[in-house]
């Protein structure tokens, strides 16, 4: 930050994604080879979001709905095939190197598996002080170091911090293990968090603790946070903004409230009918038949997805120009102080018949 900017405060844009689309070329099949056209997948397309600071922005759908991808693409990890992302206003495309350090110092992201993510040859010490130092965060003195390093631990309520520092992931259970990568991640002082399903593959029992957690860094540190989630219950109780996604676009989005207990899209209504009760939060973060699973039909390739609204054909209130038209959004009503609540779906269009 310049001398020039001021603070930053709760409410204000980091970051930011206009019309993101990523489209993946895939391998021609014999079908394809000599033909011009290069068969593609249509992961993310034309997304909108806002992330601002002290705000958990969930992002929710099905396996293969485009979640994943849209988190390495604000991550700088994918390049995208069209769109912009914005950090404080500022378009940002980085190709590695010193600009690359430099975006991940203010976005970082904290995947699924932490097992995965922290190198098992290397102790809790070892990872937090490369972030550190990476960051040009470790202090001028080993005992500065040492300083910080107790602080990060102290941030994810890893204490007393001696205990954890020699440790190696493997000596850590799956819970304290998500609190290294968080630490870690919290090394380089970022402000923006893309948490990738970061509760997914823990125990039921202790997701809660690790959200929990995290709700309290958004608090404390003033965090903007992505929180990706295929579990619509677990935004409801964790995020003030919920955004669900299916098949690569965005169908509804608005406070989580009023997304998550009155649901507009078909879409949105068949994930909520699928997923654990959100008032049982010991369960939070639970995985239960994803809609496909349970009964609602499956969604459709992402290589010619259907033209009009892509849940057009497994939708139950489809109307005919939902197969040929793909919807806007529409604004809903204010209903009880729900804010910015809008759909993709052309039920809400003005005159439709719902
Ligand atoms: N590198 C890639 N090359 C080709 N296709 C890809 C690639 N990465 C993702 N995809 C495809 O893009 C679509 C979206 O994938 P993505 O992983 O973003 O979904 P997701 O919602 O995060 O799913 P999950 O919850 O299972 O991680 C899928 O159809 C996937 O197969």
């Amino acid at each position: 930050m310049t001398a020039t900017q001021t603070e930053p405060t709760t409410g204000d844009v980091v970051l930011e994604a206009e019309n993101l689309t990523k489209h993946f070329p895939v391998r021609r099949g014999l079908r394809t080879l000599f033909t011009r056209d290069r068969p593609t997948v249509h992961a993310v397309d034309d997304i909108q979001l806002t992330l601002r600071r002290g705000q958990v922005t969930a992002l929710v759908g099905e396996s293969g709905s485009g979640k994943s991808t849209v988190a390495r693409l604000l991550a700088q990890l994918y390049s995208r095939t069209s769109g912009d992302i914005r950090l404080h206003g500022e378009s940002v495309t980085v190709h590695g190197g010193r600009k690359f350090r430099a975006y991940c110092r203010q976005v970082q992201m904290i995947f699924q598996d932490p097992f995965a993510s922290l190198n098992p040859v290397h102790t809790v010490r070892y990872h937090l002080t490369r972030s550190l130092r990476i960051h040009g965060r470790a202090g001028n003195s080993a005992a500065e170091l040492e300083r910080n390093l107790r602080d990060l631990l102290g941030r994810v309520q890893l204490t007393p911090p001696e205990r954890y520092l020699d440790k190696f992931p493997h000596e850590l259970s799956g819970g304290q293990r998500q609190r290294v990568s968080i630490a870690r991640a919290l090394g380089a002082d970022p402000q923006a968090l893309l948490a990738d399903e970061p509760v997914s593959m823990l125990d039921v029992s202790i997701r809660l603790g690790v959200l929990n957690l995290l709700r309290d860094l958004k608090e404390r540190l003033d965090l903007a946070i992505l929180y990706i989630t295929h579990d619509i219950a677990s935004a409801r109780y964790f995020a003030d903004e919920t955004l669900v996604m299916y098949a690569g676009r965005m169908v509804e989005g608005g406070d989580s409230e009023s997304v998550t207990q009155r649901p507009a899209h078909p879409y949105t209504r068949l994930l909520i009918e699928s997923a654990p009760d959100p008032d049982r939060l010991d369960r939070v973060g639970d995985a239960r038949p994803a809609p496909d699973d349970a009964g609602g039909g499956e969604p459709p390739s992402l290589i010619a997805p259907p033209a009009g609204c892509r849940f057009n054909p497994r939708c139950p209130s489809a109307l005919p120009k939902c197969s040929t038209d793909l919807p806007p959004r529409f604004e809903l009503p204010v209903v009880d102080g729900s804010k910015g609540h809008w759909a993709a779906c052309w039920l809400y269009e003005e005159g439709a018949a719902r």
